[in-house]
């Protein structure tokens, strides 16, 4: 059984073993205790001496919560309280860098700052690491937290604990790092702190005066949080006597810099000019820049054993900074540390280029935006309809949503997504198929290879815990959703008198796409929902495909479970109809398994007159007008002589919304 400060934990909350984080394995060799005067703004802005802080003096925490409890905002107060950014009204969200995350106002990537802080006559350095709140991100957050030693899990005072505080808490405790409850938003009306201490009390078991009760937005109390993370967060257990051995946490790609890893030093120091090698690939490099993020790049010539930083070292291929890797000193070879478990993909999809002559464009974007982001698997694919292309491996819906968005901002690249599917897995019936195949058991990521039933002895599943907590008053309408997506209910556990937590065990394809949406409209948006791998289970299964007067459309071909073919055919088939535009025939949309239709809706025809609104023989603007909706019709999608805009399908598709 777990234990948290030697208090037993609440029985359901002994959860499945996650990674454990490589500093808590590591023996502590504490330098003396020196003491050393705090650096000025001028010689910050210089080169800063990293070795005049002793182990003793780093904290390296995290900051977890729920989606938009205020992880961003409490970071930005913590970045102006120490002075690495000046206080200003503009700072919001400053370690969200990325166009799609101020876009969307919320964090996909995990983002380092490092801050110096004053506190009892003493320069601390603390390192802090601003994680995404949405389930599709965790991965990011298991990454960040192999770097600390504690975390600040905010809980936001008015809508108190949800489902992604509970998962987010666990991989902190597993991880056996020290937790900081922090009460924000207590500027709310309806902010009820009382209320969420209680809660934090009862599920977590974490006494209710260690929770510190702030509001990130007016900065009430936030002093008190970098108090609380120099005094209850342990620092790092390092030797600095030992040989380099650093840890890639993250990495980007700079189309200038190329690789800049991020590194936790678990051992030994690091210069620029040292010869570093890669445990992974066992190449060399010279190392040409190491430094901190404040929260910027800046260079400070060495980082030491307990620091996090930025390295950078001529790594220009992809495939070289493995995210999980150690780096060592060349000729002092060390243990490579243990890395990281790999992200499982729960949500595939093919991406093609819209115009195949940008084939080779979007390989290189794809290539560069999975070195920022490792979770996104890649395997080569090819259609007849949409030629070649690939098939990625995401996290989930919103994962996928938000790659294609910086595929296209930050590479320029337009691209066809076919319909997400999950991985099914089809026992092999034969030993024969067996050796086709050559395994007997295989996973399908594409639809369109679907085994028939008649080489198959079973098709499996893939199957999640889901975790949904929401105030009382919508159990009942939330247990008759879950049972509608053939879910079985595990547990259910009062967080306190208004408040229910339900565990149930999902079918991973009745959750990805939209159950999201319905939870959020049924609850008027107060419950929330998180959800981890549980395997695989048995299931009737079977391919279905939509088609536009009689041609099937790539895109959309599924797989679906027997029970839910008619709704979800006819659901796609209504949804198809609402987002395609009229055109000069009429268009017959179908629903079919094998030969036999089973749903149809149809498009009437219709012709848009673009010059409709052009009175009179302007002859230039009415070529104006011809010419863009030529340029748009490059755009398009043709099946058949059918002319699909590129978004109608991703309507068709895209039912979860953005948060
Ligand atoms: N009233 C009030 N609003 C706050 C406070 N802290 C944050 N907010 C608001 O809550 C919203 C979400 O804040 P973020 O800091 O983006 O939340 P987050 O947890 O980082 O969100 P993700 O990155 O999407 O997980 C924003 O509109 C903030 O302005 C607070 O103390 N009081």
């Amino acid at each position: 059984m777990w234990t948290l400060s030697g208090r037993a934990l609440a029985p359901w909350a002994a959860g499945a073993a996650r990674l454990l984080p490589p500093y808590s394995r590591l023996v502590a060799v504490l330098e003396p205790g020196a003491t050393c005067t705090p650096f000025s703004t001028a010689e910050l802005k210089e080169k800063p001496d990293m070795s005049r802080f002793p182990v003793e003096d780093i904290r390296n925490f995290s900051i977890i919560a729920h989606v938009d409890h205020g992880k961003s905002t409490l970071a930005d107060r913590l970045l102006e309280l120490t002075g690495t950014i000046d206080k200003t009204k503009k700072n919001k969200q400053v370690l969200d860098k990325l166009q799609v995350e101020r876009e969307r106002g919320i964090t996909v990537k995990a983002q380092t700052a490092t801050l110096f802080y004053n506190f009892e006559g003493k320069q601390y350095l603390l390192n802090l690491i601003d994680t995404p709140g949405h389930v599709d991100f965790s991965y990011e957050v298991s990454r960040s937290l192999s770097a600390c030693q504690g975390v600040l899990l905010v809980v936001d005072a008015n809508e108190g604990i949800q489902a992604q505080t509970v998962a987010n808490f666990f991989l902190a405790f597993e991880a056996q790092l020290s937790v900081i409850p922090v009460i924000n938003k207590i500027d709310l009306k309806n902010a009820d702190p009382e209320r969420v201490e209680k809660q934090i009390e009862k599920v977590f078991d974490i006494p209710s005066e260690e929770c510190i009760k702030i509001s990130a937005k007016l900065g009430t109390n936030v002093e008190s949080v970098l108090q609380a993370v120099i005094e209850r967060i342990p620092p790092p257990k390092v030797c600095r006597e030992n040989p380099l051995r650093a840890l890639v946490f993250d990495s980007t790609f700079d189309q200038y810099r190329g690789v800049i890893a991020n590194i936790a030093l678990l051992d030994g120091m690091v210069s620029k000019g040292d010869k570093i090698v890669s445990a992974h690939t066992k190449k060399t490099y010279e190392v040409n820049e190491v430094g901190v993020l404040n929260p910027n790049e800046q260079p400070t010539h060495k980082l030491y054993a307990g620091q996090v930083g930025f390295l950078i070292a001529g790594m220009k291929d992809v495939t070289e900074a493995q995210i999980g890797d150690t780096l060592y000193l060349h000729n002092h070879p060390v243990e490579p540390l243990p890395g990281f478990k790999s992200a499982k993909p729960m949500v595939f999809a093919g991406v093609y280029p819209i115009d195949q002559s940008e084939y080779n464009n979007l390989k290189s974007a794809i290539e560069k935006l999975t070195l920022n982001d490792s979770s996104v698997t890649v395997h080569r694919d090819s259609s007849l309809a949409l030629g070649a292309g690939w098939r990625l491996g995401f996290l989930g819906l919103l994962h996928m949503e938000v790659f294609n968005q910086r595929l296209e901002q930050e590479y320029n690249a337009s691209v066809i997504l076919t319909t997400p599917t999950v991985p099914y897995k089809a026992v092999l019936s034969s030993a024969k198929l067996i050796k086709e195949y050559k395994e007997k058991e295989i996973t399908i990521i594409n639809p369109a290879q679907f085994p028939d039933k008649s080489k198959v002895a079973e098709y499996l599943e893939p199957v999640v815990v889901g975790t949904v907590v929401t105030p009382t008053e919508y159990t009942g309408k939330i247990m008759a959703l879950c049972q509608a997506r053939r879910a079985i209910q595990k547990n259910m556990i009062f967080i306190d008198e208004n408040r229910v937590m339900l565990k149930y065990l999902f079918p991973l394809n009745e959750i990805v796409v939209d159950f999201y949406d319905s939870l959020k409209s049924l609850s008027s948006g107060y419950a929330s929902f998180d959800y981890e791998d549980a395997g695989y289970q048995t299931a009737e299964l079977i391919k279905m495909d939509i088609l536009l007067n009689g041609n099937i459309v790539e895109e959309l071909v599924t797989v679906v479970h027997r029970e839910k073919a008619y709704t979800v055919g006819k659901t796609i088939c209504e949804r198809l109809k609402d987002s395609l535009p009229r055109q000069l025939f009429e268009i017959a949309i179908q629903a079919a398994i094998g030969s036999k239709v089973i749903a149809r809706e149809t498009v009437k025809a219709y012709r848009k007159n673009v010059l409709a609104k052009c009175y009179g023989g302007d002859i230039t603007r009415k070529m104006k007008l011809l010419k863009r909706q030529a340029e748009g019709k490059k755009k398009l999608r043709k099946i058949g002589n059918i002319e699909i805009p590129k978004d109608a399908f991703i309507k068709v598709l895209k039912t979860q919304p953005n948060k």
